[in-house]
């Protein structure tokens, strides 16, 4: 990817997680509703902008090759106003102004909320390793409060401009994102668990495989598990280094 790359909602964790191992690695232009601390923290041009404002976005995209879209309200307790605004409005104005720019591919941070309530019936068994049921990415969304309707809707924006536009779309229903060790005292965080070096390959491998539209699980390859990796090692070349098991505390 020679073109700069937006990274919306930079200055989160997972944007923190992204830029930690990727920084020199492309040209970003980091974009956040909130000024950065220092600006000096963080590579190329700093952005300040809410993903609702479309002028604005439409500016921070123009000469983009890819956009990876994090920002978003990412709270499970989110409100339907602040979704309906922050993740829904906003996913729609970041991916039409990048269809309008000649935005090649769209990165989306998309939630195992999406889908949480196919754990509804299966847990606590799905959490331990005796138990083989997958989601693979292929199911229909199960949204598990309002905020997963939102990523949910976030996919599905992303299919209209794949089909409509030719766009290339990955959503990445990331698991839990815990630095430095998984969740302690916490299954579901445990087998859903994401290592900040997993999540900066896993949209390392979103931002150089060739795809149409995929939705993947961004966890680590844990021994724990409920989702499939088989489709982010078949189509994005994903290689997870971390295990939540590793950590022994459960
Ligand atoms: N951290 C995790 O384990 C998971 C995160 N996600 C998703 O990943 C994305 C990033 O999450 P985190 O980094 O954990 O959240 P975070 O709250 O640490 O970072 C989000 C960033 O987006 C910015 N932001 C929020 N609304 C904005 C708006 N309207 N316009 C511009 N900037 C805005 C915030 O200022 C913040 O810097 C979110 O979309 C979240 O839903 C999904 C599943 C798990
Ligand atoms: O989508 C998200 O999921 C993570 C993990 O969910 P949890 O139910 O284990 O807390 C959450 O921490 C994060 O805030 C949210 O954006």
């Amino acid at each position: 990817m020679d073109d700069p790359v937006l990274l919306t909602g930079a200055s989160g964790h997972v944007g923190t997680a992204i830029l930690d191992e990727l920084a020199g690695d492309y040209e970003w232009r980091c974009l956040d509703r909130d000024p950065p601390t220092d600006p000096d923290d963080y590579p190329g041009e700093f952005v300040v902008a809410n993903v609702t404002d479309e002028d604005a976005i439409r500016d921070a995209v123009e000469g983009c090759g890819a956009v990876v879209h994090l920002a978003g309200d990412p709270r499970k307790t989110a409100p339907w106003d602040s979704v309906l605004a922050n993740n829904i409005d906003g996913t729609q104005n970041v991916l039409s102004a990048a269809i309008d720019a000649g935005v090649e591919r769209v990165v989306f941070a998309s939630s195992n909320h999406a889908v949480k309530h196919y754990e509804t019936e299966r847990k606590p068994d799905l959490y331990r390793t005796h138990d083989d049921f997958r989601l693979d990415g292929s199911e229909l969304p199960r949204p598990g409060n309002l905020y997963g309707v939102s990523k949910a809707s976030g996919e599905l924006l992303g299919r209209y401009y794949h089909d409509e536009h030719d766009l290339s779309f990955v959503a990445v229903r990331i698991g839990n994102l815990t630095k430095d060790h998984p969740p302690k005292d916490y299954e579901r965080g445990q087998a859903m668990w994401l290592s900040y070096r997993d999540c900066a390959h896993l949209f390392d491998c979103c931002l150089t495989a060739d795809y149409d539209y995929e939705i993947v699980y961004g966890i680590s390859d844990n021994d724990r598990k409920y989702y499939s990796l088989e489709n982010a090692k078949e189509v994005l070349g994903y290689e997870p280094l971390d295990n939540s098991a590793d950590w022994n505390e459960e």
